[in-house]
């Protein structure tokens, strides 16, 4: 068996579905976590040694460095069993919908995370919501609906319910209020509260490191 690394931030985020990932299928690995606002990170970024593209998420497996941050939850499950990744092509497929639909809302509010203008990041925020929440909350709001309203893909936990879960949860955490208008999306409401309470990783979710975002 491989050993396991992975490093992020100490933060849920881009990181959180690979941990997520390797409780589910049982398997150990270090978890190692640097602080984004801290002194070491800046000085380590640019060993492209360790860090291929100056960014993480990186896992290393058995010393073979792996980033992107899709790539690794794909890896990861693909490696192990319990067909997180889907069954089928048709379901590898919508996986990777949901995951390139995650990926353009991390890149859609990245702005407003960045600015330390309360004004703009307001402005920032409500283009974000407008232009990428929207059509991307409508979509997994009707998905899930079709889908029987418990989970996204193949009426089983997949890749696609961690992401998912992972990404709201980001928001409902943030600093940036975004509650109220998740709240006009009920069975988005209702999948989230499921996940939490009443899955696989409802005890992981219980103790896993409080982070910020
Ligand atoms: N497409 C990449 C994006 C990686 C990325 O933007 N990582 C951010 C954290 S989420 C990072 O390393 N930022 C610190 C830096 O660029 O110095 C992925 O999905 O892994």
């Amino acid at each position: 068996m491989p050993n396991y690394k992975l490093t992020y931030f100490d933060a849920r985020a881009r990181g959180e579905p690979a941990r997520m990932l390797f409780h589910l299928v049982g398997q150990k690995y270090e978890d190692i976590r640097y602080d984004f606002e801290g002194q070491e990170w800046p000085k380590i970024k640019g060993d492209r040694k360790r860090f291929p593209l100056g960014q993480l998420v990186v896992l290393d497996v058995d010393g073979e460095l792996l980033t992107q941050s899709r790539a690794i939850y794909r890896y990861i499950a693909r490696q192990f069993p319990g067909d997180y990744y889907g069954k089928n092509n048709m379901e590898c497929a919508r996986i990777d919908e949901i995951l390139g639909i995650v990926a353009d809302i991390e890149i859609a509010i990245t702005p407003a995370f960045e600015t330390p203008d309360a004004t703009k990041r307001e402005a920032d925020l409500a283009k974000c919501r407008d232009s990428t929440l929207k059509p991307s909350w409508d979509f997994f709001s009707e998905s899930l609906q079709k889908a029987g309203g418990k989970y996204f893909i193949g009426n089983r936990l997949t890749l696609a319910d961690l992401v998912i879960f992972n990404s709201i949860d980001f928001f409902l955490d943030s600093t940036i209020g975004l509650k109220t208008y998740f709240e006009s999306y009920p069975n988005l409401v209702k999948f989230y509260e499921s996940f939490k309470n009443d899955s696989p990783l409802t005890q992981y979710l219980k103790d896993r490191k409080f982070t910020k975002y």
